[in-house]
């Protein structure tokens, strides 16, 4: 078994209740520390019920939002109107409720452009605000389809280089999408996976069973960044225990 934490939730309200936790503590630590902290969100469907806590107090008091940065880990390459965007889910579930400056939010670009020209404007936005060619986020949520995808690197995906990629053809719809690269999110100072469902349990058990993953292994198992946790429903830990 691998060194990666693992925190099995009692049930989903649990693992979100955990995970706000969590956000609010790195939040607090990072804007102790560098006086600002940057985020990057995950859609599909298991981060929801946190980002509505999240609305709710106490964090939507305790969190200083004027001091957080939001920046999406991946997208679909759709408008942001459209019901499989990311930017969507996390402005109905989140940002419409609390009180994060509209300067602080960075949507991946999804309309005008190519999705490559869409990818590289994406980059020189994180290479300017953090300052260097890769981004170091303070936090990135995560999550993990059955097949072991994150973000949007689905298994087998290339050695994408620099720190924002555009991908065609995803087994997942809808098929284009960007993504953060590998090498992006392992530069994170902290890493929360949520994963949820009796459907993933293989995965995870398959995730937890490789300790030195190689290019071979599944996509959630080659994320290293050192602050990583997953935080799981006990479907989704039942083969794990
Ligand atoms: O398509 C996506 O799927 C993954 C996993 O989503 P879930 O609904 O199984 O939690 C998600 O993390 C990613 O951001 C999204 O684009």
């Amino acid at each position: 078994m691998s060194e990666r934490e693992l925190f099995i939730a009692g049930d989903a309200d649990d693992l979100a209740r955990e995970a706000a936790v969590r956000f609010l503590d790195a939040a607090q630590k990072s804007i102790a520390e560098r006086g600002r902290c940057a985020v990057a969100l995950s859609g599909g469907s298991t981060p929801k019920r946190l980002y509505r806590l999240l609305a709710q107090p106490p964090y939507l008091y305790a969190v200083e939002w004027s001091k957080v940065f939001m920046f999406f880990a991946d997208e679909r390459f759709v408008p942001h109107d459209d019901p499989d965007s990311t930017m969507l889910l996390a402005r109905e579930t989140l940002f419409d409720h609390v009180p994060l400056p509209p300067a602080n939010l960075f949507p991946m670009p999804t309309v005008g452009l190519a999705p490559e020209q869409a990818a590289a404007e994406y980059a020189a936005t994180l290479a300017e605000f953090f300052a260097a060619p890769l981004p170091r986020f303070d936090l990135i949520l995560l999550g993990m389809g059955p097949d072991g995808h994150t973000a949007s690197l689905f298994p087998g995906f290339p050695d994408y280089p620099g720190s924002v990629a555009a991908v065609h053809g995803s087994p997942k719809p809808p098929p284009t999408r960007l993504t953060l690269t590998l090498d992006a999110i392992n530069q994170a100072e902290r890493i929360l996976f949520l994963v949820t469902g009796a459907d993933k349990a293989e995965t995870l058990r398959a995730v937890f069973a490789d300790p030195a993953p190689t290019a071979d292994s599944l996509p959630a198992a080659r994320i290293k960044a050192a602050g990583t946790a997953w935080l799981v429903d006990p479907e989704a830990g039942s083969a794990l225990i």
